[in-house]
């Protein structure tokens, strides 16, 4: 493999990014070239969102290629391009060969969610101490523990185990919160998503982890449960109101996630007709909301 590296400003990195996999690149990313000095700027959307930008001020564009003259060629073509004005070629190399399965796995660790509750990738022994453990490897669906979000919700279902209740898991991803429910005890568990792609990953994970569970799109959801769990974003959980609470049993709890701090009073605002919500749990910016209904 080759790779060939540009530094492009902001505005032209999506047409050279376009330009690149048109000249049959495999891949291409986009790095802040000033990372990891005082230059370096932060770039980052909501889970789920695109990033408010196409790239950094100064930004490094990554093409990777089979054969060193591919890499050489599209360099050759671009050159004169109207839209490479202001860009330069900085580099064309061989890539070292490495163990991209181990590297990718490296980055990613057992999660303590309780000292005795972790997420535990597959090729990890999980650590002593533990008691529960959700299996779960990296996947393309959201939900491996690793963001604050979703920390929030095992951890409230670990201080209130779902023991022998039904339970929904509103905008399921991988399935985390499902599995996690089912693990505390729930009696049935009902996941649902508009993504049938993360209906397939909660099946998958939820067999991976010997617990039964029904996945589906959400009109699987139905009646009322002891336990309404949804981590989405403020915007459709403001929109899901009449609908999540309606599926919450008299005297059932109803969690909220993927909340910004300062969405606290439009979010206690939308669900004022059907509950109180409260926050109750913070971590880096993102609360935790929740009513008994
Ligand atoms: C932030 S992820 C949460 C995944 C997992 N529950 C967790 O806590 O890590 C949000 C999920 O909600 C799904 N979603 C977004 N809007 C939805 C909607 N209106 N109805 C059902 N699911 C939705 C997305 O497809 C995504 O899988």
């Amino acid at each position: 493999m080759f790779e060939l590296r540009l530094l492009c400003p902001e505005e032209r990195v999506e047409a050279v990014g376009d330009a690149l996999e048109a000249l049959d690149a495999l891949s291409v990313s986009v790095e802040d070239a000033d990372a990891q000095t005082s230059a370096e700027q932060a770039l980052f959307g909501e889970p789920g969102m695109p990033p408010p930008k196409e790239g950094w001020q100064r930004s490094l564009v990554i093409a990777l290629f089979h054969e060193e003259a591919q890499a050489g060629e599209a360099a050759q073509l671009l050159a004169p391009q109207d839209f490479f004005a202001d860009c330069r070629i900085v580099g064309l190399q061989a890539v070292p060969e490495q163990d991209w399965v181990r590297l990718t796995q490296s980055q990613f660790e057992p999660v303590q969610i309780t000292p005795a509750f972790w997420i535990v990738p597959s090729w990890h022994e999980p650590p002593a101490g533990a008691q529960q453990v959700i299996r779960l490897d990296p996947g393309l669906a959201f939900g491996t523990g690793t963001h604050p979000t979703t920390r929030m919700c095992l951890r409230w279902i670990a201080a209130h185990p779902p023991q022998g209740g039904r339970v929904l898991d509103y905008g399921c991803g991988s399935g985390i919160l499902a599995i996690g429910a089912a693990k505390h005890g729930a009696a049935s568990v009902d996941a649902v998503d508009i993504d049938e792609a993360a209906v397939r990953s909660t099946q998958a994970n939820a067999e991976a982890n010997g617990v039964q569970l029904t996945a589906g799109l959400p009109d699987r959801a139905h009646g009322r449960y002891d336990t309404v769990l949804a981590n989405i974003l403020a915007t459709p959980l403001k929109v899901l109101a009449p609908l999540l609470t309606a599926h919450v049993a008299p005297g059932g709890a109803l969690v909220l996630a993927g909340i910004l701090a300062r969405q606290a009073g439009e979010l206690k605002e939308a669900y004022a007709p059907y509950c109180q919500l409260e926050v109750s749990d913070e971590e880096d910016g993102w609360i935790l909301m929740t009513a008994k209904l």
